[in-house]
């Protein structure tokens, strides 16, 4: 299924959460929605689920116009971080409940049961209370429970907040190969630009209630169109550079580089990530003023001209050691700079 969100509005009383927000995701895709707390991300999953209302605009599943059906009828199932099971009940009969209120039968309960119990990986566990499941185990538990049901759309709220890095990064990539080998078109809800980046076909940069930026992966990291995208993947050196103008046009002077650019504004944000940052043999002079090693990745402080900035080398490159106080050269590709 295709959904598609035209010009959603949602007011809360007085406060305005969700300002004209249109976004679309292609049949078997994961969309992550990824933002700041607060900035309207879980209310636009409930909005997609149907269990809050919106004040307008438009959504659709296919070409239906879905936006006055109830939540039921949408066919959509949610996974949410505190998993949502229940507590007295086994993890089949957790499983089951979904297939039950939909009056299947019992024997086709327990195949559909089994079945995706294997999917997520908890087969043989069936007749365990979820007291007795661990926390990466309860959330394939949630997994299960909203698969079972064979959704149109999958929706995912934050669901790994509760675990701990190294669960987090494993149930990711279960919840990658789940998404992609069922087809299932979903939305991921998250804060966390890596968790994004690993998992989705797209992402939507959501802050004050607005997509600031929606694309793949690679458009998103490598090509923001705004400096609060830029900031919110990953580690960045941000500079404020006035631009100047000659007869062809507008430039800056950065870093010995003079380089073009058609921003009409006075003063500029120019966006360099540590990793188009080189230490190299030949370049601008720089002095380390601090070294953090992160495993492969070694992020040097460095101050070259009036600039303080931040070059990550890969650990195995770097030819030679390199100390606190040392002189060095570094490079960049001016094509790497992002100019706002
Ligand atoms: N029922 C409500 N009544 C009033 N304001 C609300 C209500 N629910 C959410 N809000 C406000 O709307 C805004 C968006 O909330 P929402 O829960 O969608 O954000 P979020 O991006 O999912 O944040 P988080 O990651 O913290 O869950 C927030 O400012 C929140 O305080």
């Amino acid at each position: 299924m295709n959904i598609k969100v035209e010009n959603i509005t949602k007011k809360y009383g007085d406060f305005l959460a969700l300002k004209d927000v249109s976004l679309s995701v292609n049949e078997g895709e994961l969309l992550a929605l990824l933002g700041s707390s607060g900035c309207g991300k879980t209310t636009l999953l409930r909005i997609i689920a149907g269990l809050i209302e919106h004040n307008s605009g438009r959504i659709f599943l296919n070409d239906s116009d879905i936006s006055d059906w109830p939540a039921q009828k949408r066919n959509t199932a949610m996974v949410f971080q505190n998993y949502a099971l229940f507590p007295h009940m086994t993890l089949e009969e957790n499983i089951a409940y979904g297939l039950k209120l939909r009056k299947l039968n019992k024997k086709e309960i327990n195949i559909k049961v089994m079945k995706v119990l294997e999917k997520v990986r908890l087969g043989g566990l069936g007749k365990r209370k979820i007291q007795e499941l661990s926390g990466g185990q309860k959330q394939r538990a949630a997994l299960a429970r909203a698969l079972v049901i064979e959704p149109d759309i999958l929706l995912f709220d934050e669901p790994l907040s509760n675990l701990d890095e190294k669960l987090r990064v494993s149930m990711r990539k279960e919840i990658r190969r789940i998404q992609k080998d069922t087809g299932i078109t979903s939305i991921y809800v998250t804060h966390d630009q890596r968790e994004a980046m690993a998992i989705a076909d797209k992402i939507a940069i959501m802050d004050g209630g607005k997509i600031l930026q929606y694309g793949n992966v690679d458009d998103i990291y490598y090509r923001p169109e705004n400096r609060f995208t830029a900031e919110f993947m990953g580690h960045i050196n941000i500079f404020q550079c006035s631009t100047q103008s000659s007869g062809q046009g507008k430039y800056i002077e950065f870093l010995g580089k003079r380089i073009e650019t058609e921003s009409e504004k006075e003063i500029v944000d120019i966006i360099l990530r540590p990793e188009e940052v080189e230490i190299c043999d030949d370049g601008i002079e720089a002095e380390v003023t601090d070294i953090e090693t992160m495993g492969p990745i070694i992020r040097y402080r460095l101050k070259a001209a009036d600039y303080e900035l931040y070059s990550d080398m890969l650990n195995k490159s770097v030819k030679r050691s390199i100390d606190y106080g040392d002189k060095v050269k570094i490079n960049f590709n001016e094509n790497t700079l992002h100019i706002f």
